[in-house]
């Protein structure tokens, strides 16, 4: 991994949403559009923030979603909330957000739904920015979880997985292992010494299922970014 240590939060932000925008403004150049898939969790308020500020031609971004909660698209806990509240502001406000699909179907159907909905954007990804829990889950790879082996194979067919785990809470929906793999830029933002402990306690694991992240960053084509701070 590609290891990038700031001093604050704040530099941390500023200097990610500076990255994502170039990347996202150079895809625009060369395609006409753009993607952005981005993590929910406190962790990315921040950089949501200074990232929609930004100046590039949002009109032509498509936001997504690494995984999403099993909830109305308006209840606290889902992550298309805090995008429509953080990220999908200022500047970007004009960007076209794409959600999963969570509501009136079960588990299953709602995979099969949103991977029906996502599939056209998902085929280019020009950024994918992941968090990471302190139980070693990234996306909604979580430990236990019972579609983590199918979700993690980079050889599966599928775009989108339910997931269901103890450590997750709700039923959730995620973009698998191969979509996150074929992002143009991958990036982990994780703050604070103890995500720092757990990162390094995953990569050292015998059997990375116990702790995914560890899956996605060996498993990357290339050295996976990541963006710390304390
Ligand atoms: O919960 C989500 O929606 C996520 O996509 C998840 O993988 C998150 O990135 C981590 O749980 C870290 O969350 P915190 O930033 O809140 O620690």
């Amino acid at each position: 991994m590609d290891l990038q240590s700031y001093a604050t939060r704040d530099a941390l932000a500023e200097a990610l949403a500076l990255s994502v925008a170039g990347i996202l403004a150079g895809g625009i150049a060369e395609r006409g559009t753009a993607t952005l898939v981005v993590s929910g969790g406190s962790t990315p308020k921040l950089f949501f923030k200074k990232l929609s500020q930004c100046d590039i031609d949002w009109k032509n971004v498509t936001v997504m979603l690494v995984d999403e909660r099993i909830v109305p698209p308006d209840n606290d806990r889902a992550n298309a909330k805090l995008i429509a509240e953080f990220l999908l502001q200022d500047n970007a406000a004009a960007a076209h957000f794409l959600p999963y699909v969570t509501d009136g179907c079960d588990a299953a159907e709602c995979a099969e739904k949103s991977e029906q909905q996502l599939a056209p954007s998902l085929e280019h990804i020009d950024v994918t920015i992941l968090g990471m829990g302190t139980d070693g889950h990234t996306a909604s790879f979580f430990p236990g979880g019972n579609h983590l082996e199918e979700a993690l194979d980079m050889q599966g067919s599928r775009q989108v997985l339910s997931m269901l785990a103890e450590g997750a809470g709700e039923p959730r929906l995620t973009l698998t292992m191969p979509v996150v793999q074929s992002s143009r830029f991958l990036a982990l933002h994780i703050e604070g010494q103890e995500k720092a402990d757990v990162l390094k306690r995953a990569l050292g694991l015998k059997d990375p299922l116990q702790m995914p992240i560890a899956c996605v960053v060996k498993k990357a084509p290339e050295p996976v970014k990541v963006f710390w701070a304390p």
